[in-house]
């Protein structure tokens, strides 16, 4: 054979192989039988999310209406068939009860090229099971309570930060100082570092934490690269963190074990507790710091039978999950702090109840103490349902581990990509009626399982679920006890929700010629402007599919001063409230 007809050959073969494997991959729904949104190849059903048309909630959640009213459908994800289950039961199915059929998430990691991607959210199998039983006697309420002495000194900065710097009926930016908040309070709780962040969006910390959701084009170049082709992604030896942001964490975790071990210094916060990992291979659980609820018992049973250590608990593997911690932790409780205060603002009844709960609760407690926030269930209820109408993470991924057959007999093989839908289904009215109303009292009654997971469920729940909820709720409550929120004054204030915004939130209200000028320079804004255009949240008519229900209109939130609680501090009646 001559080198030309052996080049002909060659080609020909790539190329039946490629066609081979697009047909399969065009093929198949149709050869499962589950109905699908059509796609446009190589772009997918999603076109518009994947290349920053429309925010990706609003992609999802129009692709959740099209598959109604089937249980399970499927789209798909670039070239990516994925599978959106429909139905609560499943839901449930999925994250919990056939858990073994479902253990990760299939989203690409290296933590070989890139350090940072060697965190317990990117973890898969055996590798995750280790690390997550390892971890999670970090978070169990004994420990939480020690952490709570932190917390509650950050929250006294925070408010007085809000006394001193709000000028009495101004409008403020509550997500830029919600923040500063969240990320002093897990750099506190995490590192035993205070770095000044509540009030200052130029601390250190702030700005690299911000780096990781405010995307750039490059960023973004290499996510698509990776979502369509993760074999190219490797081959190029791309990495997605930028360097700048694994250097700076990798160098304060290691700052902080060397002062600690050539110190002797020692601090009840989660710095301490890995360097117990480290030395001693687990973290020490007394037996009245245990749980009973979520899946922490079979986690520490977990922790007991992993005998083999599957990973290095080096430098690297526990800077990753310093780095999990702080982007997990800050991002979701800004924003639901962010979330909650906006929604009491356009919600002045609901306000009142809850700061007359905390000021009865607090006249009775003396304090804001950790026992005082178990009491507070109308406050609960009213996170319960911001986290519903504003998750945090509004979509969650699974891939399945091994072969499924769901209740109806349809099977689907290993590797296929699962997509639940959350923020649709906290939206669906068949589980929620009136959906887009705020109303906390739906939190009373019980809620269809499976319908309702801002912290997703079974095995690989948010491992922080019970530091953000002390933390939400010891900031709202103290708010609540100090300001009133009032909607913003100006008709301009709205929240708008970046496009660009990528993660696993992709809720992140942010200014746009702000962070446009923070990406690109003011040369380059308007014309950024014109390409990716702003979006504001996935609030369309979709989210209602009968149209009946008004659509939310933002605004900021203006805190105001109560000057009657404010005059006598150590005086906790109702008090009645100026505005
Ligand atoms: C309002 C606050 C928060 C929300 C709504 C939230 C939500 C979530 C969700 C939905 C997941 C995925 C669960 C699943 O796939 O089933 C998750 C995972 C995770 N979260 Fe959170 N989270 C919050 C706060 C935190 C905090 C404060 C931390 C750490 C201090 C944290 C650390 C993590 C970690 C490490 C994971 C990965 C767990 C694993 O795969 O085993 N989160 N979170």
């Amino acid at each position: 054979m001559t080198f030309i007809e052996l080049t002909v050959l060659g080609v020909s073969l790539i190329a039946a192989y490629i066609v081979y494997k697009l047909t399969k991959l065009a093929n198949f729904f149709d050869n499962l039988g589950i109905p699908y949104v059509k796609p446009i190849w190589p772009f997918g059903s999603d076109v518009k999310g994947l290349l920053m048309r429309e925010h990706t909630t609003s992609t999802v959640s129009k692709m959740y209406y099209e598959l109604e009213p089937h249980k399970i459908g499927g789209y798909y994800l670039a070239v990516r068939p994925t599978i959106m289950i429909r139905d609560p039961e499943l839901v449930h199915k999925v994250y919990a009860t056939d858990f073994g059929h479902f253990v990760d998430r299939g989203i690409p990691s290296n933590p070989k090229r890139d350090p940072l991607e060697g965190h317990l959210f990117l973890l898969n199998g055996a590798k995750w099971r280790f690390m997550r039983a390892k971890l999670s006697p970090i978070f169990t309420s004994g420990k939480l309570k020690f952490m709570y002495a932190e917390m509650k000194k950050c929250v006294d900065t925070f408010i007085a930060h809000l006394e001193k710097t709000v000028p009495f009926g101004k409008d403020i930016d509550m997500k830029e100082d919600s923040v500063g908040f969240t990320v002093e309070v897990i750099s506190s709780c995490a590192f035993g570092i205070e770095i000044n962040s509540i009030g200052n969006p130029n601390s250190e910390f702030v700005v690299y934490a911000n780096k990781v959701f405010n995307a750039t084009t490059t960023t973004i170049l290499k996510l698509i690269t990776r979502m369509i082709s993760p074999w190219l992604f490797d081959l190029l030896r791309l990495k997605q963190s930028p360097q700048e942001i694994e250097d700076f964490v990798m160098k304060v975790v290691k700052d902080s074990f060397h002062h600690r071990l050539t110190t002797g210094y020692s601090r009840n916060d989660i710095i301490q507790l890995l360097l117990q990992l480290k030395e001693k291979g687990s973290v020490e659980v007394e037996e009245h710091e245990k749980d009973e609820d979520d899946h922490q018992e079979t986690m520490y049973q977990m922790s007991h039978s992993i005998e083999k250590e599957v990973v290095e608990l080096d430098d690297g593997l526990l800077g990753a999950q310093v780095f999990v911690f702080l982007v997990a932790g800050f991002e979701t409780t800004s924003s639901t702090i962010y979330h909650m205060t906006y929604l009491l603002s356009q919600n002045q009844d609901c306000q009142d109840k809850a700061r007359e709960e905390v000021n009865r609760l607090l006249a009775k407690h003396g304090d804001f103490t950790y026992e005082m926030l178990r009491e507070l269930t109308y406050l609960s209820h009213c996170m319960d349902e911001t986290l519903r109408l504003f998750p945090p993470v509004p979509f969650m991924f699974r891939v399945c581990t091994k072969e499924y057959t769901f209740p109806d007999g349809t099977t689907i093989p290993k590797g296929t990509a699962i997509n639940i839908p959350v923020y649709c289904l906290h939206h669906d009215p068949k589980y929620f009626p009136e959906p887009e109303k705020f109303k906390p009292e739906r939190f009373e009654q019980p809620i269809t399982r499976g319908a309702y997971s801002p912290f997703g469920d079974g095995p690989r729940i948010c491992i922080g679920k019970r530091f953000a909820l002390v933390e939400i709720k010891l900031a709202m409550a103290r708010l609540l006890h100090t300001f009133r929120f009032l909607p913003g004054s100006t008709k301009k204030d709205k929240i708008i929700y970046h496009i660009r915004n990528t993660g696993w939130h992709h809720w992140r209200p942010c200014n746009y010629s702000h962070s446009l000028t923070r990406i690109a320079s003011k040369k380059w804004a308007s014309r950024l402007r014109r390409t990716f255009r702003t979006h504001r949240g996935p609030f369309d008519s979709f989210s209602d599919p009968t149209g009946s229900v008004p659509l939310c209109h933002f605004s900021t939130v203006r805190p105001v001063q109560e000057r009657s609680i404010r005059t006598g501090r150590n005086n906790f009646g109702p008090k009645p409230i100026f505005h």
